[in-house]
């Protein structure tokens, strides 16, 4: 499948936000680990979370779907989960396998964890080997890469554990085995990265201590049912808030996003560019900040993105290169390694496609420097990767010519019904 993607109208409207992949993910676990019945609602329809709902439905859990973003899970408490008969489908979803390892670790009952090209290609030992320091037993590939072969049974212990990158994905397998650990478990980060698990196991009545960077829980606590009520999610509004930061005429309102700390760096380092983005009815749902984010059109100018904002906008900077490619005066990213092992090298392809726009992008092991200019069209390989295929369809929106954007089946993991939402607001998208 490809897009083709051209300059539109000035965007224009009032613009709703499927629900955050993070809090989906993390809601279908809990909520099937808990005691009694958790409704969520909001539920990302996409593949990534929908593959992990499939996963634990293969493990015995009974979820309903009375309405779409809606589940009914039937929890089977925390050593309620069955053998799943065949290998358990983690699809393109770096979330779902990094969690599942952690958990599955710990059943007494033997899985295999399996995923599409794109995931069978990640590292895995940043999670196998502090799991393994607990007492887990996982085989990878050699080099470290999926398919995940768990053996279950083994007793696990607490350890007190500081990660060498700063991923939540990480943290979250650590705490999930900690669960079933004898001990405690303690997980200190270089960077805080988001907190929606430690969020989410306090509201799923499990006492787990919190701050930036740190995590502490005990082994052997139950989790108690609760209904989860999903924000939108910011890493999918972030592509509409560069595209009307970049369009002329512009003014989109996006409802009601999600706005964790952890998550917004895009929103400072655009505001950094000049972008003009307020927020309005700021508010609370389902214990996370949210608020209308209304953005218009702004001539932005190039930064050096601050080291410190990496690990909050992580997932943003494919729509941060089109951000900096439309500025005025280049921008410089540093610090930034880990966009190397996400769905695709996103430092590498987004480079490679600017250029091929016309133009000049210097990149370095950790980062790049993006020189902006005029953009003509051209061929887009997005690698399979949905947050570049959905980065340049924005970029198109500022080019002189037509860009093809091949690969864009997996915009669907993340953010179903995007064509559809760019379409209404004026993209030009076919
Ligand atoms: O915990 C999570 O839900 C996520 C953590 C981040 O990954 P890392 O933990 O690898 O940084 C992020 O890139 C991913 O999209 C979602
Ligand atoms: C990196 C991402 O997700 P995951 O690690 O879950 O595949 C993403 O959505 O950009």
């Amino acid at each position: 499948m490809h897009w083709t993607a051209h300059a539109g109208t000035p965007l224009q409207g009032v613009l709703g936000i499927p629900g955050d992949k993070s809090v989906s993910h993390r809601s279908v676990m809990f909520a099937a680990l808990a005691d009694g019945i958790s409704t969520i609602d909001g539920f990302l329809e996409g593949e990534d979370t929908r593959a992990t709902a499939a996963i634990f439905e293969c493990l015995g859990v009974r979820i309903e779907t009375p309405s779409p973003s809606r589940r009914v899970v039937h929890g089977v408490g925390i050593d309620g989960l069955q053998p799943g008969a065949a290998p358990l489908d983690c699809g393109n979803a770096g979330t779902g396998m990094r969690l599942l390892a952690g958990l599955l670790a710990a059943q007494r009952f033997d899985s295999v964890l399996i995923g599409d090209a794109s995931l069978s290609k990640r590292p895995m030992r940043r999670v196998t080997v502090p799991l393994a320091k607990m007492g887990a037993r996982i085989d990878t590939e050699e080099g470290g890469t999926p398919p995940l072969r768990i053996h279950g049974g083994q007793p696990l212990v607490g350890i007190d554990h500081t990660l060498e990158v700063a991923s939540a994905q990480v943290k979250s397998a650590l705490l999930l085995a900690g669960l079933y650990a004898h001990g405690e478990t303690v997980v200190r980060e270089p960077h805080p990265t988001r907190d929606y698990t430690e969020r989410m196991l306090s509201a799923f009545g499990v006492e787990i201590e919190f701050s930036p960077g740190f995590a502490r829980l005990r082994g052997g606590q139950r989790l108690r049912a609760t209904d989860v009520a999903v924000p939108a999610d910011f890493s999918s509004a972030a592509f509409f808030l560069v595209a009307a930061s970049i369009v002329p005429g512009s003014e989109l309102r996006l409802r009601q996003v999600g706005l964790n700390p952890r998550r917004t760096g895009l929103l400072t380092a655009l505001r950094m560019m000049g972008a003009d983005i307020t927020e309005e009815r700021s508010g609370m749902h389902g214990g996370e900040p949210v608020a209308d984010l209304r953005v218009r059109y702004a001539p932005l100018h190039g930064i050096e993105v601050p080291e410190a904002l990496v690990p909050d906008m992580i997932d943003e900077f494919p729509a941060l290169f089109i951000a900096a490619a439309c500025a005025e005066g280049p921008t410089v990213v540093r610090g930034a390694a880990e966009l190397r092992v996400k769905e695709s090298d996103r430092l590498g392809v987004m480079a490679a496609g600017l250029r091929t726009l016309g133009l000049q992008v210097d990149e370095t092991p950790d980062g790049a420097t993006i020189h902006p200019g005029a953009m003509h069209g051209g061929q887009i390989a997005s690698q399979h990767d949905h947050r570049i295929a959905m980065a340049f369809a924005v970029a198109a929106q500022r080019a002189t010519g037509e860009l093809l954007i091949r690969d864009v089946e997996t915009v669907a993991t993340s953010f179903p019904g995007f064509a559809e939402l760019a379409r209404a607001a004026g993209f030009g998208l076919v």
